[in-house]
């Protein structure tokens, strides 16, 4: 491998990136650089091909940023164990470096994105006026679809903050187990404040106060930790149970992006970190790790972006099911393992919720048997067939000649299968419904004359003024773009949960007679609302 000295980039703080990686003995493939893109931060790049299974990029031991880099006079041997990794490293780059030592990393931590990039792209750090329902009234004119004028809807998707849910239709209530992404990122982050004030009691004033300057650096430092660190074990230690105690921040290699189709992986030893090709890379290509197999709402809210597509991708909706089921039914998919956890991706809905679908529609015992692989349902439809002709044969008898007729339309004359795709469907219309209430009202809130209702929705107010990062019109003119990008975020999301059940629910059509009409309609729904949310993304 070469020294860092070959990366060659027009930019200041890549530079300085380049010497620092140098002087810590940080080494790549001479091929590597580093770019920045809008809207992904910097990423490395290669100029040249390169084979797969080549090691492209080390990092010693000695320049990772884990607690053994914390000196003992800031934490002592006592302390640690009282304190969370992810706490003790932000508390440590917060109120514990010195000057010089921050100047020495300075080469590494320029690279890092601004509070402002976490601010406009991390639902945690987002106000709570955007995890509850909001309403809004539109005058007749401001009305598009010129139908009703009150609007309420979410900004955030219930999969992050499970808001969404009424006692009874609760995601909670139906599966006890069932923390919302949103919510347990929000617990973690106080728990943390909590937990370093407590140990810290010199800045538990300031710390707990959400206005002081190390309040807002300690949030800085924590989303850096949060969407920089790797997984690490120190050579003669065990790994720890909580895997989010096993942490390195590991410079240059920290400016990998992730991908679901990966082109590199890593891997540790005792003499530190390593980046290899996994395939063949064609020169002038972005190399690319995997975070995780993770849906875009993971990686929303553990990183502030989501990926499109991504055939990680999936929602969870729990909250639609549930609120369709008795508490007997809930009693018996608890007792069978079957309570919660029900997502639909790109390929359709999963096979927990396929199993919830034929609950009642089956009778026990054939319920219990197709659990089990032992009962086909094509073979009950066989059998629906079998009956209805049979019947029919009669009625034709006992009508002496004239054929019943059989537009009997009833959920008890459809086949068992028929009888599950049109519960199914009655789920995902939810989806599109609340998806398409959420996109709609984005939209009205994104037209300028919507200004006010959207900053009092998306911005902290005076508290974003607060940031020491300028003053008057240079802060109106920061903060509105921030809202603005965590409004256009909440729209592509719920955009992609839009698009996924749609494509499930025109599949469903496509398997039941006579569905075209509803099929053409929903399509052209959809179209709509993608051209209005792509000219938002575009000009507004
Ligand atoms: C470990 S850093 C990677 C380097 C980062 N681009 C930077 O400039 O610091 C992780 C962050 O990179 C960004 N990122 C990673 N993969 C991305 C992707 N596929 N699309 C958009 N942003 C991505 C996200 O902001 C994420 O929190």
């Amino acid at each position: 491998m070469a020294s860092s000295t070959s990366l060659s980039i027009p930019d200041e703080t890549l530079t300085n990136l380049i010497s620092y990686l140098k002087a810590h003995k940080i080494t790549h493939s001479p091929a590597l650089c580093f770019r920045r893109m809008p809207g992904r931060g910097i990423g490395v790049f290669t100029k040249d091909s390169i084979p797969a299974g080549t090691r492209i990029f080390h990092v010693p031991t000695a320049a990772l940023f884990t607690t053994s880099s914390i000196p003992f006079s800031f934490a002592s041997k006592d302390l640690r164990p009282k304190i969370p990794v992810h706490a003790l490293l932000a508390a440590y780059l917060t109120f514990g470096i010195t000057q010089e030592r921050a100047k020495q990393m300075h080469g590494w931590t320029a690279t890092w994105p601004t509070w402002d990039d976490f601010s406009a792209s991390m639902p945690v750090f987002w106000p709570p006026s955007t995890r509850t329902e909001i309403f809004i009234e539109c005058s007749p004119a401001t009305e598009s679809a010129g139908a009703a004028n009150q609007h309420h809807f979410f900004a955030l998707p219930p999969t992050l903050t499970g808001t969404q849910d009424s006692p009874s239709d609760s995601m909670s209530t139906g599966n006890p187990s069932y923390v919302p992404l949103l919510d347990a990122q929000l617990a973690k982050l106080s728990g943390h404040i909590e937990n370093t004030a407590t140990l810290f009691p010199g800045h538990s004033t300031s710390l707990r106060d959400p206005q002081s300057a190390i309040h807002k650096a300690y949030l800085y430092n924590w989303a850096n930790i949060n969407t920089r660190c790797f997984y690490h074990v120190a050579a003669g230690k065990r790994p720890p149970r909580d895997s989010n105690e096993a942490m390195a921040l590991c410079p240059g290699m920290d400016l990998f992006n992730h991908s679901d189709s990966a082109t590199c992986h890593t891997s540790y030893d005792r003499k530190g970190f390593y980046v290899s090709t996994r395939v063949d890379i064609a020169p002038d290509s972005e190399l690319l790790l995997s975070y995780g197999a993770h849906g875009n709402d993971l990686l929303w809210s553990e990183y502030g972006f989501a990926m499109d597509p991504n055939r990680d991708d999936h929602v969870q909706f729990d909250h639609v099911v549930l609120a369709t089921l008795s508490q007997s039914d809930k009693k018996v998919l608890s007792d069978t393992g079957y309570l919660g956890n029900y997502t639909l991706n790109s390929s359709g809905i999963c096979w927990r919720t396929e199993v919830v679908s034929w609950l009642g529609i089956l009778t026990s015992t054939q319920w219990h048997r197709f659990l089990q692989g032992k009962l086909d349902p094509q073979a009950l439809d066989r059998a629906f067939s079998d009956n209805v002709h049979r019947d029919a044969g009669k009625r034709r008898k006992g009508n002496q000649g004239h054929v019943a007729s059989d537009k009997n339309n009833s959920v008890d004359e459809l086949m068992p299968s028929t009888k599950v795709k049109k519960r199914q469907i009655a789920w995902l219309a939810e989806i599109t419904r609340r998806a398409e209430d959420s996109i709609n009202g984005l939209l009205i809130l994104s037209d300028p004359s919507f200004h006010d209702q959207m900053m009092r929705i998306f911005s902290e107010q005076q508290s974003t003024s607060a940031h020491g990062r300028g003053t008057g019109a240079n802060v109106q003119k920061r903060t509105t773009t921030i809202e603005l990008a965590r409004l256009r975020l909440c729209m592509t999301r719920w955009m992609q949960i839009l698009e996924m059940s749609h494509k499930a629910v025109l599949h469903l059509y496509s398997t039941l007679p006579g569905q075209d009409v509803e099929a053409s309609a929903a399509s052209l729904k959809m179209e709509l609302l993608r051209q209005r949310c792509h000219e938002v993304m575009q000009h507004g």
